[in-house]
This record gives C-alpha cells, structure tokens and sequence, in this order.
C-alpha cells in the first residue's frame, strides 16, 4: 500500500484577526513511502499542523496538496488520510475486530470481507487472535495498535500521527517504535508525525522539522541537527544542556572556556558555543590533551551513564560544561576533571537564540578547518 507525497505549501493559520498566527507560512515535503516529523514545544502549532493536513480546520493561507492534487475544499473523509491520536478513541461497544473493519463497513465492503481485513491488519499489529474481545479487555498499548490496525486499514495516502506513543510508559513506547519501523518495510505508507520528543524523532523519522512558535526553525536529519542545530531553540529542544556565551573570532570562540577553533569558519561576533554531552570526553584534570579543566560541581545518574555538571573557571568568568561519562565510569562533585571537546562536536548559534537567524553563511561558503586548540 505504498502511500502518496504530500506536500505542504506557505500554510498559515490565523485564528483571531490581529494575534500571532497559530502557523506562519510552513512548508514541507513529505515523499512518498517517508515518515517526517514535526518536532516542537507545547504551543508551537504542531497539531495545527495536522488539523490543517487532514482538513480538520482551514488555513488562512497555503496549500495542501497529495499526489499533487490541491485539497482545498476536500473534506476530511475524502482527504485518504487516517490519523492516530494520542487517546486511541476507540469504539467502546464494539469489539476489536469491528473497530479495525469500521472503516470498510462504512465503505460498504461486506461483512465478512471487511472482518476478514480486519484480522490481517491485526496480526500486523501483532493482535492477532484479539479480534473477538471488547476494547475494554485492552491495554493501554494494545488500545493504541488497535488504532493504529484500525487506521493502516483506512488504507490512507497519508498516515497522520498525532502524539500518537506520548501517552505509553517508555516500554510500551519503544515497542510502538519497533512496531512502527516493522510496518514502514512491510507496507511503505507516508507518515506525517508530530511529537514534543527529540528522542521520539530520532527513533521514527527520516526527517525532522523543527518547529517554534508557528514558524519552522530548521529541518534535515535528526543527526545533522543535534550536530548544527541552528538556535538555541532548537539546540534546547533537541535536548542540548551546554550554553556557553562568547565571542567569535578568528574562527575561534573565545570565553570561560578559552579559544577554542570551530569545525566551520564563522562571522565574528557574539555567539554561543553549544557541545552535545554525549560528545564530552571527561579525563583527568592533568590530561595533556584536555580542552580545558574544570571542577565537577554536580553528578547524577542515568542509567548506566553518569551525567555531571563541571565548572570552568577562565578569563572573564565561569561557564558549565555538561558532560556524559563512560559507562561504568564515576566523577563525584569536587574532582577536577580535564574535558576534551573534539572540535567536530563545536558548534555555535546566535547570542539569542534568534530562530530563523542564519547562524553562518550557506554551507559550502568557507573550508572546514579541523585543526585543534586548547
Ligand atoms: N481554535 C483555536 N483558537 C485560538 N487559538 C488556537 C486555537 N487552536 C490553537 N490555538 C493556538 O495556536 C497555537 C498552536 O496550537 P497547537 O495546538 O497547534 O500547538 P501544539 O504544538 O500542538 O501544542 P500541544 O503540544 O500543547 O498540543 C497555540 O498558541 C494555541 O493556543
């Protein structure tokens, strides 16, 4: 059932005259047989999108279109698109079979037909043998395959996920993942996902847009955007925990932590240095080949990682660093440690976080420069 490209187009959505539109002129692509992701803060028009996508609500401008086809004035139910909410919504008085054939009944596919589809979508959800019981009888998780079972036989041009996993304790969810990535080989649908969680996009989309206070902010891959997210909105909401104000110059970010050469060559002038944690490399204070030396000022664990906060005392003031150790590893508060800081995991954004602002000039303007300082 490959599904159809959508493609969004200048969408905006004005709710009352003379307020900040809900959405401001969004665009995305969203191929043929791709699942992207609308990545954004509560309030950001996430769900905007979708309601304006499926025709749930009417843009004040832009277009909607799938296959090309223009869908203005198409209303919801003739869109080919079948959307999962973050409460699966089921129908309480029937059983798990008929919820998933409701839509061919309502197509006017034969009973028997439509229950017999039923049962294959739900051993793709891998419900198989559930038809027969109430929704009632149902976990929260299986509940949410159902809607998923009872969506994927809609058999939609467009697969819309609103929160879909939010509500499912973090087991549960990873599973959903699981189940998700297994149906995109099988069936090749379109997927046009929202959700709040970075990691969620990670785990499901091939492409992530990141999207603020109704305006777009930046979008590729998830990986490209941990790596040079584009604000300080963005860094932030990719889970980014290390901000250190400064100056550009040069091509080094000079502040607390020193001069420190930045992978790309960047304008002078104020900016902000952001290094994933992950990328963090805490050794001894006395490391020759430490960035820079600070003091561990907090440390908590997750997992089998420890995550620890460390001062750096330098030139005009201090900064924190926030870095993740090696499993099994340990730094309690009070240690000097040495951090190296590979100059791949530099990245800079503008002092206010101005989304939209271009932080640097287009890429392929300047060489990379991957020498390293201290
Ligand atoms: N019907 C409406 N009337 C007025 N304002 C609205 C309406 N629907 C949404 N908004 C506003 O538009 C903005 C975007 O809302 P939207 O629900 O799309 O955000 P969201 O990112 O989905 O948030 P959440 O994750 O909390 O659901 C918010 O400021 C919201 O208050």
């Amino acid at each position: 059932m490959t599904g159809g490209s959508l493609q969004l187009t200048g969408l905006t959505r004005v709710h009352h005259a003379g307020q900040p539109p809900a959405l401001d002129d969004f665009s995305l692509d969203v191929p043929a047989g791709s699942c992207v992701a609308v990545l954004g803060p509560s309030g950001s028009g996430k769900s905007t999108v979708l309601r304006l996508t499926a025709g749930l609500d009417e843009p004040t401008a832009g277009t909607v279109r799938v296959d090309g086809v223009d869908l203005a004035g198409v209303v919801p139910e003739r869109r080919g698109m079948a959307m999962v909410f973050q409460r699966p919504l089921l129908f309480p008085h029937l059983t798990v079979r008929d919820n998933v054939a409701f839509a061919d009944r309502v197509r006017g596919v034969p009973r028997k037909v439509a229950r017999q589809r039923a049962e294959d979508f739900l051993e793709l959800v891998q419900l198989g043998g559930y038809g027969g019981r109430p929704v009632r009888a149902l976990s929260g998780g299986q509940e949410q395959r159902v809607a998923l079972a009872r969506a994927l036989a809609a058999e939609p041009r467009v697969l819309l996920l609103d929160e879909a996993f939010s509500a499912l304790d973090a087991a549960l969810r990873e599973e959903m993942h699981q189940l998700l990535a297994d149906l995109r080989m099988r069936l090749d649908p379109t997927i046009l996902l929202v959700t709040h969680d970075h990691a969620e996009a990670d785990a499901l989309a091939d492409t992530v847009a990141v999207l603020d206070a109704g305006r777009l902010r930046q979008q590729g891959q998830m990986r490209s955007l941990y790596a040079r997210p584009a604000s300080l909105v963005v860094s932030r909401l990719l889970g980014g925990r290390t901000e250190v104000r400064g100056v550009v110059r040069d091509g080094r970010h000079e502040s607390p932590l020193g001069a420190l050469d930045l992978p790309e060559q960047v304008p002078d002038g104020p900016a902000v240095l952001v290094v994933r944690h992950e990328a963090v490399r805490v050794t001894g204070s006395a490391d020759p080949a430490a960035d820079v030396v600070g003091t561990v000022v907090r440390a908590r664990r997750r997992g089998l990682r420890a995550l620890v906060t460390v001062e750096v005392v330098g030139a005009g003031g201090e900064a924190t660093v926030e870095a993740e150790l090696e499993p099994g590893s340990d730094a309690p508060t009070g240690r000097p440690v040495g951090l190296r800081l590979p100059v791949e995991a530099r990245w800079v954004v503008p002092v206010e976080g101005a989304a939209g602002e271009p932080a640097r000039p287009p890429a392929g303007a300047s060489g990379m420069r991957r020498d390293r300082s201290g």
